[in-house]
């Protein structure tokens, strides 16, 4: 079972993520993956680029005193007995310790490397494991907290984004089975070979509880959400968006994959490698059954399951003369950014071969850049250029392969609500459309899709 930040913002919140796992722990054995309570990473990340660029310990020491209660507070909430409360609140003081000496560090140094942000960005999760492990003790479940290294999750040194290794399959078993209790690990983190702090890209720690699900054999993976499972668009985009109460594997990856903030875009690999099923649960209304994820055979009754917006991503355009007939563009455009650890949601080449755009995770652009202009000599490349005003939108169903039509009902709607369409992609599989549009058109061409394709009743 994996909450996520929303699901254990604050003392009572963790409460009751207590109350559910020990509901449950009757009769299931369960790991638990907690992300960091809610917005702590992004204050950290903030915090952090906040002392490199102004260097004011001052500020860190503020930051550092409205973390400290924010924790202490969750503490004092949702742990009654007092010798599990105070032994909770010396393992975080130790935490916040080490973390402000690496803020300090930040400051003196003026630089903030990606691995440094992924050694500050994993401290909410350290900070919110030992407090739901010792909220468990205290409602008498046996419970034990470990970061995603002391799990067994191994990682390449892609900071940021790392990928777990093959090897962790094997050790994740080593390091928790048996079962202790109900063991409380954190997501979002791990370490790779040299021991040194990674994080699994944003949202990482639903990848951390399918990976720890997959190696331990579970019989289902639950992801606790605030919403009532995984949903036909965003709930605060469309408020009549409606839960899809089964989904496949593929789909619920190609959803995720085009940037719907529910899952992980990489969580659901590990389920399919197993073939666990996998649900996502309401937090507030535990009775709801959610979505179930499934093999790929369920019945595709819906032409399209789910419309998603992706507004965290970058064009980014490559072009030039000396590119057409020469051998290899593509092949060392996607190299060179596959090396400088960048990956590329959306390819579009133009057939004149002038030209390829790229669709990048937003914040890549500048190394980007910079991997593509040490490849390619100025007369092949004359020209890379970026635009950070975009963002994505797919249509996602498995009932659209040997459909036809959709595509045309996606774009005459686009057109018909003057909505300019940049960039269009379709894979051959025929599970997904996707393009690229203005970021300020992007909430407008989902309620429209939203609409044309009757998902919400509305049609
Ligand atoms: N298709 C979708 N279905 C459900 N939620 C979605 C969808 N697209 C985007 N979201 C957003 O994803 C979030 C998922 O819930 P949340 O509890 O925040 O997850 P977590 O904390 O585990 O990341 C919600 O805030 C919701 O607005
Ligand atoms: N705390 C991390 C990892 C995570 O998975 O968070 P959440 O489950 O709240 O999306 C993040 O904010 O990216």
């Amino acid at each position: 079972m994996k909450f996520g930040g929303v699901s254990v913002a604050d003392g009572n919140r963790l409460r009751h993520v207590g109350d559910l796992v020990a509901h449950f722990h009757r009769d299931n054995e369960i790991v638990l993956v907690t992300s960091a309570l809610q917005g702590v990473t992004d204050e950290l990340l903030a915090c952090a680029r906040r002392a490199a660029s102004e260097g004011n310990v001052s500020d860190v020491m503020d930051f550092m005193e409205r973390i400290t209660d924010r924790h202490n507070q969750a503490i004092a909430d949702a742990i009654q007995n007092p010798a599990i409360a105070k032994e909770v609140q010396g393992i975080i003081s130790e935490k916040l310790s080490l973390l402000e000496k690496a803020y300090i560090g930040i400051c003196y140094l003026g630089e903030l490397t990606r691995r440094s942000l992924d050694y500050i960005s994993g401290y909410g999760e350290q900070l919110a494991a030992p407090i739901l492990s010792g909220v468990l003790r205290d409602m008498g479940i046996e419970s034990q907290h470990y970061t995603g290294r002391e799990a067994g999750i191994i990682t390449d040194s892609n900071y940021g984004d790392a990928r777990p290794l093959e090897k962790t399959y094997g050790l994740i078993p080593q390091k928790l089975l048996p079962l202790k209790g109900v063991p409380v690990v954190t997501g979002f983190i791990a370490q790779d070979e040299k021991g040194t702090n990674t994080t699994l890209g944003r949202g990482g720690s639903d990848l951390s509880a399918s990976l720890i699900g997959a190696a331990i054999n579970a019989d289902e993976i639950w992801f606790w959400k605030e919403t009532s499972g995984i949903m036909t668009t965003d709930p605060k985009i469309v408020p009549e968006a409606k839960t899809i109460p089964t989904i496949s594997y593929r789909e619920a990856m190609e959803l995720s994959y085009f940037g719907a903030k529910v899952l992980h875009p990489r969580a659901i690999e590990p389920a399919i490698k197993k073939g666990i099923p996998v649900r996502v649960k309401c937090t507030f209304d535990p009775e709801d059954p959610g979505t179930q994820i499934v093999r790929d055979d369920v019945p595709k009754e819906d032409v399209i399951k789910a419309v998603t917006l992706h507004q965290k991503v970058e064009l980014l355009n490559i072009s030039g003369a000396g590119m057409i007939g020469t051998l290899g563009v593509a092949a060392r455009a996607f190299t060179a950014l596959a090396e400088a650890g960048i990956n590329i949601v959306m390819i579009s080449q133009g057939s004149s071969e002038a030209n390829i755009s790229m669709v990048i995770e937003e914040g890549q652009a500048d190394r980007a850049d910079e991997a593509l202009r040490s490849e390619f000599p100025r007369d092949v490349v004359k020209e890379i250029s970026h635009d950070h005003d975009v963002c994505t939108v797919a249509v996602t169903g498995s009932g659209m392969a040997g459909t036809p039509g959709v595509a045309a009902r996606v774009f005459k709607a686009m057109g018909q609500a003057k909505i300019n369409v940049v960039m269009i992609s379709q894979a051959s599989g025929q599970h997904n459309i996707s393009f690229v549009v203005a970021s300020a058109d992007g909430e407008r061409a989902v309620r429209e899709l939203h609409r044309e394709f009757g998902l919400g009743g509305e049609a």
